[in-house]
């Protein structure tokens, strides 16, 4: 069972967490070696001038299942970049947390920002969790993103068969693409397709050996409650009548191949043979779907119905974001959650000449769309 599925803390909001002072947090995740450290290593080195504490999780796959982020087996070693502190210490993922701003605070370390590398086999959701169910880690730290490497040779495989993998999909907020260079093109862009479907709201991009601007891994704010959204709404469109069926790898590969070509700009004649890559379906269990309405929200149904539905979808819940048009305000509101907890955030007003659509996407697992859906619709002024 997930660690996930043991929390059932009620809903939670857990506001706006965008002050001055607070330490931005990263985590980064992705299966068993897909370049993780490289990248981290990466990072670290280019970051000239930044200094980065660094949470290795060397956890056990029934640790993480058992009781989350607290290893008594192997050592958690957090590690300060740039040559500054090397510590080893044996604690429980927020121990470790409130124990860094602690020595911070003390001028005993000096560091900017927190990087937790969870192992290949974790579940990011406990992770991403910690932040928003301790009052003190909340005050102290600000999750920034959630950054999940896929490894382009082997993820087809690993997300056949492995949940985590594509648990860390679901909950990426930016995906990287490693070893792209060990496949060819067409490989690249069926799995990107691949991992739109899973999830549409995380940008993709593609790194050699871990080779990324900083600016693409940091501040990006991701997790925030006031960032931008990030959904492609033509890939959406498309999501939206290529998802109302069950994808099976039996399937006439022309006959689908078609919807899908349509949107990726490959053109040919319906019927015509196509061993484009895209075409091999898969039947992910992390999938998305979007709510859509230019009609606003009655604000204490809509508290009802989601107070409601992440008591008994909770666990299944990877990721939901978005964008309302709420009845009383002129200001977007813009909401978000994680599992059971989630919060909302007054954004900018509407401006004049901008059609106030509401938006809201779903990541999560086998996650009820008709339900969810309707119950929504029900939920409008
Ligand atoms: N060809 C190729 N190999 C890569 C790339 N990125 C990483 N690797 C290699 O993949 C292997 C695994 O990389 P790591 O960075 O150790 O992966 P990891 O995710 O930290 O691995 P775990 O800690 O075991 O989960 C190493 O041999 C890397 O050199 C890439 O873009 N292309």
């Amino acid at each position: 069972m997930s660690t996930a599925a043991s929390n059932d803390t009620a809903a939670t909001a857990n506001g706006s967490a965008s002050g001055p002072g607070l330490i931005p947090a990263t985590i980064l995740t992705g299966f068993l070696g897909s370049g993780k450290t490289t990248l981290l290593k990466r990072v670290l080195t280019e970051a000239h001038g930044q200094k980065i504490a660094v949470i290795e999780n060397e956890f056990g796959e029934e640790n993480i299942d058992n009781d989350i982020l607290v290893s008594d087996t192997q050592e958690q070693i957090i590690q300060l970049s740039n040559g500054c502190v090397c510590c080893t210490i044996r604690e429980d993922l927020r121990t470790t947390l409130t124990d860094l701003a602690r020595r911070r605070r003390t001028g005993e370390l000096d560091f900017e920002r927190v990087v937790i590398e969870t192992t290949g086999l974790a579940d990011p959701g406990p992770v991403a969790q910690t932040f928003f169910m301790d009052d003190e880690i909340a005050e102290t730290f600000l999750l920034d993103s959630i950054l999940t490497l896929v490894d382009a040779k082997h993820a087809g495989e690993q997300l056949d068969t492995r949940q985590e993998a594509r648990r860390q999909v679901g909950f990426a907020d930016q995906i990287f693409l490693s070893k792209t260079d060990l496949v060819d093109a067409a490989a690249v862009d069926a799995l990107t397709h691949r991992l739109k479907h899973m999830n549409p709201r995380a940008p993709q991009r593609r790194v050699h050996f871990g080779e990324v601007p900083i600016s693409e891994v940091f501040d990006l704010r991701g997790f925030n409650l006031n960032a931008k959204l990030e959904i492609d709404p033509e890939f959406l469109s498309v999501d939206e009548h290529d998802h109302g069926h069950d994808h099976d790898h039996a399937h006439d590969h022309a006959h689908h191949g078609h919807d899908h070509d349509d949107h990726a700009g490959h053109d040919h004649a319906p019927g015509e043979a196509c061993n484009h890559p895209h075409h091999h379906h898969h039947d992910d269990d992390v999938k998305s779907f979007v709510f859509r309405s230019d009609r606003p929200f009655n604000p204490a149904k809509l508290e009802d119905f989601l107070g409601a539905i992440v008591q008994v979808y909770g666990p299944k819940m990877l990721r939901y974001k978005g964008v309302l048009n709420m009845k009383g305000t002129d200001k977007k509101v813009i909401f978000q959650g994680v599992h059971q907890l989630m919060g909302s955030d007054l954004g900018p007003k509407w401006s004049p000449d901008e059609a106030r659509i509401s938006k809201l996407v779903f990541i999560g697992i086998d996650l009820p769309k008709d339900i969810l859906l309707q119950g929504l619709e029900g939920c409008l002024a």
